[in-house]
């Protein structure tokens, strides 16, 4: 019998911890609503077969059939529903969503993650230049910054990188996958053994470097000017180097890092990506990208677009909780509701008694901390 347990990876969240993240998703949604953002509610339940684009060796979603014996899951992302139903409605374009809500995603059993994190996001469909992944690094920027994150580190990417580069790698093309899958993995006894055949050449430096191609913005670029055809690489170095200067130019407390030697956090992303998180804590913050070709895999045209998604519960764990406010409890008797009703409203930081005695209302208000006021004798009578 597991009437008393739950699921794994799975919580109850009460007290604090609920106000703290409707609070922090409240905020966040008067920013996407302040930007002209409409609201985009999706179920929980959709069919396993939209979210085929994910990768799914890291994204495991928990899975269940309906009636016909079609596989459906619980939803373990928020942007593909959106595309879905952005394929589905003959909505028109350019469009800017905002949602929030759960996913689930199966995490390895004892991970320490949970298989259920609330999300608040944004999808900006339509537009194909630099302005929407700006939209959406403001918005990241904002939000962090309304829900008081200090130290943020904004980590930069690009899906086109690591193809772009590939490009002009003198190798064939097995020994290419290979390679990437060895830097992937980082799997360095076998990347170098793939890559003997580059040692003495002009790609040697940069090739050295890869696997750890991430950190401070000018030394990764240093590593990648090494290369020696900078031509199919100029656009995106463009990109990268103008959004470094445009997030540096936000306000706030803010670092931004390059990371050119792993694959982007989505499979789905088609160009930039960027993640955000802070020194002390391993989970991030928010994560979002460019997927110019999701839209494609359920409709004929191609719509541009691009999105961000904040982790509500990472935001939530580095809050810092509500200072007490001592709460007023009003006891009164049942004939006297109105009399309540009307000390309730004078009294933001009150609340009704519902107990039957005034010994119980006492002993609720002395074992919370409360204080007291009894209105049956129209009078304090204290904690
Ligand atoms: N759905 C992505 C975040 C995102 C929103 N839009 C684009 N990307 C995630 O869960 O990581």
């Amino acid at each position: 019998m597991k009437n008393r347990n739950l699921p794994n990876g799975t919580r109850d969240e009460f007290g604090t911890r609920a106000e703290i993240k409707e609070t922090i998703q409240e905020r966040l949604f008067k920013l996407f609503r302040d930007r002209g953002f409409n609201r985009l509610t999706t179920p929980i339940l959709e069919y396993a077969d939209v979210f085929s684009p994910l990768n799914l060796e890291n994204v495991r979603p928990y899975q269940l059939l309906d009636e016909q014996g079609e596989a459906l899951v619980l939803r373990p992302d928020l942007t593909l529903p959106v595309a879905r139903m952005m394929s589905t409605t003959g909505i028109e374009v350019p469009a800017k969503w905002y949602y929030g809500g759960d996913v689930f995603r199966l995490n390895k059993q004892l991970s320490g993650s949970y298989n259920q994190v609330t999300q608040a996001g944004i999808e900006i469909v339509g537009y194909a230049g630099l302005k929407g992944e700006w939209e959406s690094l403001a918005i990241a920027v904002q939000g962090c910054e309304i829900n008081a994150v200090k130290d943020l580190t904004i980590e930069l990417s690009d899906a086109r990188f690591v193809d772009a580069v590939f490009a002009q790698l003198p190798l064939a093309d097995p020994t290419k996958q290979a390679l990437k899958q060895a830097l992937f993995d980082k799997d360095l006894t076998r990347y170098q053994q793939l890559a003997q055949s580059l040692a003495n050449t002009a790609y040697q430096p940069f090739i050295s470097e890869w696997p750890w191609l991430f950190g401070a913005v000018d030394l990764v670029m240093a590593t990648v000017k090494t290369l020696p055809d900078q031509e199919q690489l100029q656009p995106i170095l463009t990109d990268l180097e103008r959004t470094v200067q445009f997030i540096e130019a936000q306000t706030g407390d803010l670092t931004v890092v390059l990371d050119l030697s792993r694959p982007t956090p989505q499979s789905y992303y088609t160009g930039m990506a960027f993640r955000g998180y802070t020194q002390s804590d391993a989970d991030y913050l928010f994560s979002g990208g460019r997927y110019d070709k999701l839209l494609t895999s359920f409709q004929k045209v191609q719509e541009p677009a691009v999105g961000v998604a904040f982790d509500v519960d990472a935001l939530a764990d580095r809050a810092a909780g509500p200072v007490d406010v001592v709460q007023t409890l009003l006891y009164f008797e049942p004939e006297q509701w109105s009399v309540a009703e009307a000390a309730l409203k004078k009294d933001p930081n009150a609340t009704l008694c519902l107990a039957d005695s005034l010994a119980e209302a006492q002993a609720i208000a002395r074992s919370q901390q409360m204080t007291l006021v009894n209105l049956a004798a129209n009078q304090e009578v204290g904690a």
